[in-house]
């Protein structure tokens, strides 16, 4: 049974002055350090809250490494609910759930030309390891059924939605292109079948 541990405010973004609330959980039988951050109470006061599924990447969402796009993605996304009200939930998939050290191995199978899922099959991965079941049940714990998703990825949908979640919405992010990341997006949208917009 999954279950919410502690519930704590604090201040989030480039400049710490976004209200928030940081949450832990109890239950998470992966044994993974899962957190929510929720902004402006939404999972109280949103009747469809809008929701962000994040995946722990530390190169993007530290360093803003020029090789993704999840950083730009993660502070659109505090900025976005800064202002609407949402739930993050901020799940330790470091590398599409490699890790870490198995991600930097197939960065250095890409800077010999391979794209990222090539990379990660050829070290003995599939494309995608993740799995959101836990996702679905931090959600529940919160007391939510019905979700709008901010997403382009159809696996976090069929997964949520097959885990009892219902997505009234989904809301796509933008497509943060810079210079180093573009043909990992290109490869997002052809191969994972990511939806983006290019503009
Ligand atoms: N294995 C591997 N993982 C990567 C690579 N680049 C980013 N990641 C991981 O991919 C995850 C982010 O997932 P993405 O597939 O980029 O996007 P998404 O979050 O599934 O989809 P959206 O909801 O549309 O953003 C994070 O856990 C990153 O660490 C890579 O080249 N190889
Ligand atoms: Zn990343």
């Amino acid at each position: 049974m999954v279950n919410v541990r502690a519930r704590v405010p604090f201040k989030v973004g480039l400049k710490s002055n976004i209200p928030a609330d940081l949450l832990s959980f109890n239950g998470l039988e992966s044994g993974k350090e899962h957190v929510a951050v929720i902004f402006r109470d939404a999972d109280k006061l949103a009747s469809v809250p809008l929701v962000r599924m994040h995946s722990e990447c530390l190169t993007g969402d530290v360093f803003h490494s020029s090789r993704c796009d999840c950083g730009e993605q993660l502070d659109e996304t505090i900025n976005k609910m800064g202002e609407q009200g949402g739930v993050i939930l901020y799940l330790r998939q470091e590398g599409r759930g490699i890790g870490l050290y198995n991600k930097i191995d197939a960065y250095e199978l890409q800077s010999q030309g391979m794209n990222t899922y090539e990379a990660n099959n050829h070290l003995g991965f599939g494309d995608d390891l993740r799995d959101f079941t836990e996702a679905a049940l931090m959600l529940k714990a919160l007391g939510l059924s019905t979700i709008r998703l901010v997403t382009n990825n159809p696996k976090k949908i069929r997964e949520l939605e097959e885990n009892g979640i219902t997505i009234a919405e989904v809301v796509g992010t933008k497509a943060h292109v810079k210079d180093g990341n573009e043909s990992y997006l290109k490869t997002k949208a052809s191969h994972g079948k990511h939806r983006f917009n290019f503009d």
